[in-house]
């Protein structure tokens, strides 16, 4: 499978080394970038070709040709010009897969050809690492095996869910922004180890080996069905003993409802950042 990853950015970049991990070998890849600086360094980093659009205006056009898979992988704002861009070298049946925030499947498929196979996504960084997660919304033209070839090659990497579009801001809220909250925690409980004399180093290898333990652990029980994340916790929290104290203090500091908030400023933003894209189209 041929796959050209036009913006190779910190998301599809994400994707590629967990992609390169698994099935795909390197010489079915090619991927683009604004700058000749950055394209070099990522072919460095990644061993793929690169092409650059400050040095080659047909970079996008070329890298599509003969491609499978096409991962949009730039900034919201600069997908529509970027389908545009490409809209007349793409083959029929080439599937284009967005991975931008709030950029909907009616913007995607006015900016191609009538027909091109389309699918919004919002996949998250820990891709990268094989333990990513994806939620995929097809569009109106793209048929039942082209999501299920999409979906098997994500796979390869992390969890892949489809999902109706309209879920796609809430999925994003949890999942796409959800890996800064999962650091956030971790920078915070090493933050408070150092307050109280530990070594910054073992403080963050800490905290970093409890979150990655408690995430394997949630999973690998959901997956079993033996136990979700409030059973999980309650089974840390000996009565009257530490945790009970230490998630007593969470909880008068609103930790629970500031997780809450930050999903639905997530979602919401993305909800804003839509309306702000339609009504530049
Ligand atoms: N970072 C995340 O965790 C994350 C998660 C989910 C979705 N996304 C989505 O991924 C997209 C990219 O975000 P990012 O964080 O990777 O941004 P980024 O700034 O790291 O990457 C954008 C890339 O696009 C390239 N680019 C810009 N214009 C180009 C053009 N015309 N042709 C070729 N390349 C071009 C830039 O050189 C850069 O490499 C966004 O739409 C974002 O909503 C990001
Ligand atoms: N990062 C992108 C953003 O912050 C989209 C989800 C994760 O907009």
């Amino acid at each position: 499978m041929r796959i050209a990853m036009l913006g190779l950015g910190s998301m599809n970049a994400a994707i590629l080394s967990g992609l390169l991990a698994g099935p795909v070998s390197r010489e079915d890849v090619v991927a683009t970038t604004r700058s000749s600086a950055s394209a070099a360094a990522r072919a460095e980093e990644l061993g793929v070709e690169v092409l650059a659009e400050e040095s080659d205006a047909e970079a996008n056009r070329r890298a599509v040709d003969g491609a499978d898979v096409v991962l949009l992988g730039v900034k919201p704002h600069g997908i529509v010009t970027l389908a545009e861009e490409i809209a007349a070298s793409l083959a029929p049946q080439t599937v284009v897969v967005s991975v931008a925030a709030a950029v909907d499947v009616a913007m995607l498929e006015s900016a191609l050809r009538d027909g091109q196979p389309v699918i919004r996504s919002m996949p998250n960084t820990p891709l990268s690492v094989g333990q990513g997660v994806v939620g995929l919304a097809a569009g109106t033209h793209a048929a039942a095996e082209q999501v299920a070839t999409v979906q098997s090659l994500l796979s390869a990497c992390g969890a892949v869910h489809v999902v109706d579009e309209v879920q796609i801001d809430a999925l994003t809220g949890v999942s796409g922004s959800g890996p800064a909250y999962a650091f956030l925690l971790a920078e915070h409980m090493a933050a408070g180890g150092v307050e109280l004399g530990l070594d910054p180093e073992l403080a963050a290898d800490l905290a970093a080996a409890t979150v990655r333990g408690a995430g394997t652990m949630l999973v690998e029980h959901r997956a079993a069905g033996t136990a979700d994340a409030a059973a999980l916790r309650k089974a840390v929290c000996s009565p009257n003993g530490t945790t009970e104290r230490a998630v007593d203090a969470l909880e008068a500091h609103e930790v629970p409802a500031a997780v809450r908030a930050a999903v639905a400023a997530s979602a919401s933003r993305a909800r804003e950042m839509t309306t702000q894209l339609r009504d530049e189209v």
